[in-house]
């Protein structure tokens, strides 16, 4: 059983932005540049906000965070949004998800500039991406991509089976997958399918995505199978410092005795998703500079 270790894979990809990040300061003399949007005070979300912003630091890219209170109005976040997309200093905008239950997530997401939608979130973003034409590619589903590439995990026809079918991940994962050129054969599951284990069963290659911790257990899954665990649930745990645990979508103890390959919680696809956001925003630097000259 091979562990698919995110971490070695993000380290790769690290190198080359540091190398790139060097080369576009040298050449523009300002630095690639995200901002983070955050409202409210969520626990996990600013553990997550924290992790861009060190991922910004380590690399040399500029980084601008907005912590906004829980009750700011729509009309307050869509006129910071739409003062960083006028920012010629500012090549990507993320608004960290999800956002207070007041505020209409759709709306602010099609307000972020096209060009600058790092998170590929916008429905033209998303558009592109099931057409085939380029634009910016969620970072998760696009993390799961660059893992199978470096361990050189072909999907060409294989039965990938996607276990959720969220805009974020789910949808755009399946729709990766299935294009020419990966050439998987893609079923999607979700939380009404009848008959779940005996689909996911057939599963070549199978990626847990639904959000609900350990769900994956050992009889859901074929011998010598490949599972992606895209999971990262929160688990209380007295006897850790913070309280609580990481647990993915899988039951990996049971789970992975019994798989070909498997990637880990914590260490896994998360850390991937953090690096493929700031391949994005390198890429919307880019493209913006060279635009404006
Ligand atoms: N607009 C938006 N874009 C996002 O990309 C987005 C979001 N909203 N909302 C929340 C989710 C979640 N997410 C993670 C990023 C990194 C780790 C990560 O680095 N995980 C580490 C562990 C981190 C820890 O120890 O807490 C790991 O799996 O090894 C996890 C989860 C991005 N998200």
């Amino acid at each position: 059983m091979q562990i698919l270790t995110g971490k070695e894979v993000a380290e790769k990809v690290y190198e080359t932005l540091q190398s790139d990040c060097n080369a576009f300061v040298e050449k523009y003399g300002f630095p690639p540049t995200l901002a983070v949007i955050l409202v409210g005070t969520d626990p996990a979300s600013q553990s997550y906000v924290q992790g861009k912003k060190q991922a910004c630091l380590s690399l040399g890219f500029g980084h601008r965070d907005y912590h906004l209170d829980a009750e700011t109005s729509q009309d307050e976040l869509l006129e910071l949004i739409h003062t960083l997309n006028n920012d010629p200093s500012v090549h990507g905008i993320l608004v960290q998800m999800p956002l207070p239950p007041h505020l209409d997530a759709d709306l602010v997401i099609q307000n972020i500039k096209v060009e600058k939608d790092v998170d590929g979130f916008h429905p033209q973003n998303v558009g592109n991406l099931l057409i085939g034409k380029p634009g910016f590619i969620s970072c998760t589903p696009l993390g799961v991509l660059h893992i199978l590439d470096y361990y050189a995990l072909s999907c060409e026809g294989k039965h990938v089976v996607v276990l959720g079918r969220s805009n974020i991940v789910g949808k755009p994962m399946a729709s990766l997958l299935m294009q020419k050129g990966r050439d998987a054969t893609v079923t999607i599951c979700h939380s009404k399918t009848e008959e779940l284990e005996q689909i996911t069963k057939q599963a070549d290659i199978l990626i847990a995505a639904i959000g609900k911790p350990l769900f994956v257990t050992e009889s859901m899954v074929k011998e010598g199978c490949i599972v992606i665990d895209v999971g990262i649930n929160r688990v209380e745990d007295p006897s850790r410092k913070r309280g609580y645990r990481l647990v993915g979508d899988v039951d990996y103890e049971h789970v992975a005795p019994h798989c070909k390959a498997i990637t880990p919680v914590p260490g896994g696809v998360g850390v991937m998703t953090i690096a493929m956001l700031m391949k994005n925003t390198m890429q919307a630097a880019l493209q913006l500079a060279q635009k404006e000259m």
